[in-house]
């Protein structure tokens, strides 16, 4: 359960530039958002050890910090990973494989939530892409308006080489940012990109060699929000994306995961896949 707990403290956040602004947190062990007094920019921080695998109490958590920043009427977010080189690994295969129904259940509704409220955010967004991010972790970033990225890592739509399909409202997602062709390729190869490659083709906005550094230009980003009138932002934004986000019909969607899930063969394929994870 995510309680807010809301202080005044110094924040080490974006290094000595910002070392004396005083910022409000509203934290749990999993998710920690941090808000700027100067700025009014909040940075939601993912922090799940070793891979930020995207758990069904990481999305409840996340899910909570959404509704944080929208109801705190922070000026725009910033979405990070506490972790040195994983900004988030996806989906956590083991909320899949050999599942508990009524858990898996809740998973796929809250990893729909989060998407709903994160894409659909009337807020500005950014992604501080300081980590690997395949799959669930591209999706989360590809959900921001604007992504900064380290160099040499990896993000991009991994599903099929897994022998899974990602569902339709992750390749709208990406469709949102990148041509039609390139996105079909890239999710029938299951492709994953390198920082370089991405940011060539458009599915990354900067590269950036440290984390602080994303942090500064996600901020400037949000920045280039404040003299617009914030309803109009919004409203433009949600409109633009509403084609995407009606499109998810979430029973139907719900419903097509968990047949598809407890199909025999892709259970053997995810206990497979997940093995080879360990064994790396
Ligand atoms: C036709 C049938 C259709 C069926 C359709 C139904 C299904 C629909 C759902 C589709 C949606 C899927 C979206 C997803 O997100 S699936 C998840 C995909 N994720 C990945 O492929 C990433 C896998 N991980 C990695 O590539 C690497 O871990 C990394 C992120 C690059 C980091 O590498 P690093 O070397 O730092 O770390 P390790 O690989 O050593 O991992 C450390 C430990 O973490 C465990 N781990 C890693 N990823 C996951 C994960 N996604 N879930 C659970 N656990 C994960 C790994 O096993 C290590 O554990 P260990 O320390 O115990 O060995």
């Amino acid at each position: 359960m995510f309680l807010p707990r809301i202080v005044k403290r110094m924040s080490p956040l974006l290094g000595s530039r910002m070392s004396l602004n005083a910022c409000r947190f509203a934290s749990t062990d999993l998710v920690r958002t941090e808000v700027d007094d100067k700025t009014g920019i909040a940075v939601v921080t993912m922090n799940r050890k070793p891979v930020n695998s995207l758990n069904l109490e990481l999305l409840r958590e996340l899910s909570s910090a959404l509704d944080a920043v929208e109801k705190n009427k922070s000026r725009g977010m910033i979405l990070a990973s506490s972790l040195d080189t994983v900004f988030s690994a996806g989906l956590d295969i083991t909320e899949m494989y050999k599942p508990d129904q009524a858990r898996l259940k809740d998973f796929w509704t809250t990893l729909q939530e989060v998407w709903l409220k994160l894409f659909g955010s009337g807020f500005p967004t950014a992604a501080a892409i300081n980590g690997h991010a395949p799959a669930g972790g591209c999706l989360l970033a590809m959900s921001c308006e604007y992504r900064v990225m380290r160099p040499n890592l990896t993000i991009g739509l991994n599903e099929t080489q897994l022998g899974i399909v990602a569902p339709s409202w992750f390749m709208s997602t990406m469709e949102n940012i990148l041509p039609r062709r390139e996105v079909e390729l890239a999710l029938t190869l299951g492709k994953m990109f390198s920082t370089e490659k991405a940011h060539e083709i458009g599915l990354v906005d900067e590269i950036v060699d440290t984390k602080e550094e994303a942090l500064a230009k996600c901020t400037e980003f949000i920045q280039l929000f404040a003299r617009v009138p914030r309803e109009a932002r919004a409203l433009t934004k949600q409109s633009f994306r509403r084609e995407a986000l009606q499109k998810l019909d979430r029973d139907q969607d719900l419903q097509m995961f968990i047949y598809l899930v407890n199909q025999p063969q892709v259970q053997k394929g995810l206990g497979l896949y997940f093995e080879s994870l360990k064994k790396k």
